[in-house]
């Protein structure tokens, strides 16, 4: 069967107004309504069930598309054992290729006077001579991939188009206002090793996470402690602020409520922790374990997966200890923490800090994030200050 595409010029060029007035589903929507609702309503009673239910289908689409795009690149790089050469291209292609189709369904499916998104990828390294192979490989998969979906069957998006959607992603967020916040691949180690990674999206409103949506393509839907195959991979999570946290398969299966770990006696828990020992240091998460009496062994996999994973309990509690001098981002944390927080968590950084996103592109904390429930969380605190006092008192 062919598709015959046609040109979509206008597509992302404007400011004010996303649609590309070629196509017949561009058409401009209805204002945003569940932003009227917000601001405006003075009716009390309007419960935070109304709230984004707009945002929250399409952040939902743009990840399960985008994750669409990545296995397929994915699958391209295990079979062509480009992984284990230090060529980067085609990771490189997935994160860009990611970012692009999150901006233009975002763009598409909500009709905002103003678009606001703070993402990983720019477009800085495309516009070079060196960069045009990529720009049109990246091109190539973003228009396969809305083709296949069919969604938007009449648009094919020029390799200007991809630029710009690309670089809607330059946004400095803040506490003013909403802005979208993505990492179109997290976790790229794991990306390259056919592991876990996570396309990690949630919008921020007045310095707020909102709402969150983690798709993870390559974790079982079934607990990673259980190991039972039968029920396939691809997971989606998603949580509204107010609204609980769900879980679906990325095929679509109906989406079912998830709640963190009830554990009280932290000797039962176990802990999540990155997968690569240059992201978190394990002798740290390991020295608190060890205070706390856990017994298991930590599971390391890699990127906001994690705390899709310890939403549904299958494990109590995520340490991170990045080395000094790292800088988290937001984007590796926003949708995670609504994720986790909904299904009844707390997110912390090491002191007991909530963490703000309200800064700008980075997160400004103290020592590291940490993750459990209610009951766990003091017993946690108290064992993390005692290693850092530990630690700092061996130097
Ligand atoms: N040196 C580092 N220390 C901590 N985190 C890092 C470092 N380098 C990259 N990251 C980011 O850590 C996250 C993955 O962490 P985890 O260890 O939990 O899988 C990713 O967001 C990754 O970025 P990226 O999005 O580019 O993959
Ligand atoms: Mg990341
Ligand atoms: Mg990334
Ligand atoms: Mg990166």
């Amino acid at each position: 069967m062919s598709v015959i595409y046609l040109r979509c010029t206008a597509l992302l060029s404007s400011s004010s107004s996303s649609f590309c007035t070629n196509c017949p589903k561009s058409k401009p929507t209805k204002p945003h309504f569940s932003f009227s609702c917000f601001a405006s309503s003075p009716d009390k009673a309007l419960s935070t069930m109304s709230l984004y239910v707009q945002e929250l289908s399409a952040a939902k689409k743009a990840a399960s598309l985008a994750s669409r795009l990545c296995q397929k690149v994915q699958r391209a790089l295990l079979q062509s054992d480009v992984h284990s050469k230090s060529d980067k291209s085609p990771v490189t292609i997935a994160d860009y290729g990611s970012q692009a189709l999150v901006s233009f369904i975002l763009q598409r499916e909500l009709s905002s006077a103003s678009f606001s998104l703070v993402a990983e990828e720019d477009s800085g390294d495309l516009r070079t001579p060196s960069g045009t192979e990529t720009l049109h490989r990246i091109t190539e998969v973003v228009n396969e991939t809305l083709a296949a979906d069919g969604s938007y069957h009449s648009c094919a998006l020029s390799t200007e188009d991809i630029l710009t959607a690309i670089d809607s992603g330059r946004s400095e967020g803040g506490s003013v206002g909403r802005h979208w916040v993505l990492d179109p691949i997290d976790g790229t180690k794991g990306f390259l090793r056919g592991d876990q990674y996570a396309i990690a999206l949630a919008l921020l409103d007045e310095g707020k996470v909102v709402l969150g949506v983690l798709a993870c393509p390559n974790l079982p839907l079934a607990s990673i402690v259980e190991k039972d195959s039968q029920k396939g991979v691809g997971c989606l999570f998603f949580a509204k602020i107010g609204s609980g946290t769900y879980m679906q398969s990325l095929e679509g299966s109906s989406p079912i409520r998830v709640n963190v770990s009830a554990i009280e006696n932290s000797e039962d828990a176990s802990f999540f922790e990155s997968y690569e020992a240059a992201h978190s240091m394990h002798d740290l998460s390991s020295s608190i374990a060890k205070k706390l009496g856990v017994k298991a062994p930590p599971v390391r996999i890699d990127s906001q997966a994690k705390y899709g994973a310890l939403s549904r309990g299958d494990g109590a509690i995520y340490m991170r200890f990045p080395r000094a001098g790292y800088r988290e981002k937001i984007w590796d944390h926003a949708a995670g923490c609504i994720v986790a927080t909904e299904a009844g968590g707390l997110v912390t950084d090491a002191s007991g800090q909530p963490l703000d996103f309200s800064k700008g592109r980075y997160l400004d904390l103290d020592t590291g994030i940490i993750v459990t429930n209610q009951k766990l969380m003091p017993l946690l605190l108290k064992a993390v200050r005692e290693s850092l006092a530990e630690g700092a008192s061996a130097l």
